[in-house]
């Protein structure tokens, strides 16, 4: 079935957290924020977990540069979705889909009330059935998916194949904290060679930021096998 591109977009300090341990998120520097505004206005929507707008109450809108504001998408598997944040504060304004496993009829006619679509896409083992949700979203027109995170929605997009390309704004910073996040979290792969392999496609300085700009590329064990096959073919 056909499904979205997806580019996965985070801004990390350079010990490798997007969030420290007492929840601050705010790591990318001025000009990576603008283009992080840019991305959205080039895709056609912009996702993120539950969690993530229970802890930053994001608008993930298009304001710091000129652009059409993307669709906003935010996986929540119970339509838990507190009505008084900023997406459904906006949603009559801004496109604003919430896809969960199943919705209490009462609570999706308030949320409809206030604008909001609420989709109700069955569940998976990590919460709203990612793979149909990305199906729907091709239904409804969308062919460019910005995910924004967080690192456990990530997890789940990533084990299955779902991320087209990585994207990360170092930051020039190290805040340390065992329980700060990083890029991706969930359960993870165990060794490395199981590991998603990556291309990486452009380095740039955006302000006081590096960007690293990747493909994915098949599994690392898959990278390696090729590796070894062209070192035969050379030899
Ligand atoms: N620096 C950066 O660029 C960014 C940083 N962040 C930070 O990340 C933190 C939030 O990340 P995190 O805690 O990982 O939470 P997420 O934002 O990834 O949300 C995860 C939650 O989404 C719900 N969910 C629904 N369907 C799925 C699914 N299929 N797979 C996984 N989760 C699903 C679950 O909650 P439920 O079961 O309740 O529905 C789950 O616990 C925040 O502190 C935020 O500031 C976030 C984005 C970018
Ligand atoms: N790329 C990037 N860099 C950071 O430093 C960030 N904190 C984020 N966060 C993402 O953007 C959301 C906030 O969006 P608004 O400014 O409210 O529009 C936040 O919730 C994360 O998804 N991204």
């Amino acid at each position: 079935m056909p499904r979205p591109k997806v580019l996965y977009n985070v801004g990390m300090t350079a010990d490798g957290k997007v969030v420290t341990a007492a929840g601050d998120s705010r790591i990318s520097g001025e000009e990576d924020l603008k283009e992080v505004h840019r991305l959205r206005a080039e895709h056609d929507a912009v996702a993120v977990g539950i969690n993530t707008v229970r802890k930053d109450d994001p608008m993930l809108n298009v304001r710091l540069v000129e652009g059409e504001d993307p669709i906003r998408v935010v996986f929540d598997t119970e339509c838990s979705i507190p009505l008084d944040c900023r997406l459904v504060r906006t949603a009559r304004d801004i496109p604003t889909v919430v896809l969960c496993a199943e919705a209490d009829p009462g609570r999706v006619e308030k949320l409809e009330k206030r604008g909001v679509k609420v989709e109700e896409v069955g569940a998976c083992e990590d919460g709203v059935d990612v793979e149909r949700g990305l199906e729907l979203l091709y239904d409804m027109g969308v062919r460019t998916l910005l995910l924004e995170g967080g690192p456990t929605l990530a997890w789940s997009f990533l084990k299955r194949g779902l991320i087209d390309e990585f994207r990360v704004a170092v930051a020039p910073v190290l805040v340390g904290g065992s329980d700060a996040l990083t890029p991706v979290e969930g359960e993870g792969f165990p060794r490395v060679d199981l590991g998603v392999g990556l291309e990486l496609k452009r380095v740039e300085r955006v302000g006081r930021d590096v960007v690293l700009w990747y493909e994915v590329s098949g599994s690392a064990a898959d990278l390696a096998s090729e590796h070894e096959e062209a070192r035969g073919r050379s030899s």
